[in-house]
């Protein structure tokens, strides 16, 4: 199964949940390009064995989990990190969209994925934002592959990441009319790996600094500017972009010189 199809909106209206002074209707659907665009990387089937540690007892998920009408065994999951890009789960279906009343932060620090016990990283959570707006990708998990995705993603987010559970509504980009419900890994400030707010800058410069297990936590951030990219201008995410910006100035003084590479 491929990445999840982000269908590039053309030039078309902002869709709904834009920035913070703009609302759009539902009827304003962005027209649509001839088939969809993959996001970046490819989401591969490959075994979620492959990327985490043996499973351990880990907790179940707090929330009751969320039902829409329809198949009663379906389950939508919401990503807007690294499961924007890298599920690693079976899934039956995928939408590119939104949640509203939460906002994206690089708040969470992470000893396992994007760093170390010693440097850790740091990646993202949902703050929850009256006015907030946070685009990601909702996952159609059904019968069998529901135990298996929230097996793999309890070991994946709650034991190794410190997330928890939350039901969420979310606005598919191409049907915003038509919100489903779906449950969100959260990584709550009661959590111990939870590194709360710090200036652009500094955030930059951990986020440079820091690998883990599964990467560098540049890749990271990259990979998740790239996912906002292609999700077109409607979608906005200041803090993201402010973090990409202070990454690009700093760069300099975290690359070689030539004189240093000549030494190589
Ligand atoms: N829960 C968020 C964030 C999840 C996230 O990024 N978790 C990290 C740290 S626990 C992770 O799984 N990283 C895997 C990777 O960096 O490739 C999402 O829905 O994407």
């Amino acid at each position: 199964m491929g990445g999840a199809q982000l269908e590039r909106p053309s030039g078309a209206r902002p869709g709904v949940c834009v920035r913070r002074s703009f609302r759009a209707h539902a009827g304003d659907q962005p027209r649509r390009p001839p088939g969809p665009i993959p996001v970046p990387g490819t989401m591969k089937q490959e075994s979620a064995a492959s990327n985490t540690p043996p499973a351990s007892q880990s907790p179940t998920p707090s929330a009751q989990f969320p039902r829409n009408d329809g198949d009663p065994q379906a389950l939508w999951i919401f990503g807007y990190g690294s499961l924007v890009w890298r599920p690693d789960f079976a899934y039956s279906d995928s939408r590119v969209g939104f949640v509203r009343g939460y906002s994206r932060r690089f708040w969470q620090g992470d000893t396992f994925h994007r760093g170390s016990d010693k440097m850790p990283g740091r990646v993202v959570t949902l703050l929850e934002d009256h006015e907030g707006c946070t685009w990601g990708v909702a996952y159609q998990v059904q019968g069998e592959q529901v135990s298996e995705a929230l097996k793999y993603l309890n070991v994946r987010e709650a034991v190794l990441g410190g997330y928890d559970t939350k039901e969420v509504t979310f606005y598919p980009q191409d049907a915003p009319d038509q919100p489903l419900k779906a449950l969100a890994y959260v990584a709550t400030p009661q959590n111990p790996g939870y590194l709360g707010p710090a200036p652009a800058e500094a955030i930059a410069t951990q986020i440079l600094a820091c690998r883990g297990f599964s990467g560098h936590n540049l890749e990271y951030l990259l990979r998740l500017a790239d996912f906002m990219q292609l999700c077109g201008p409607q979608a906005q995410d200041e803090h993201l972009a402010a973090i990409v910006d202070a990454v690009g100035t700093m760069l300099p003084c975290f690359c070689p010189t030539e004189q240093a590479l000549a030494l190589v």
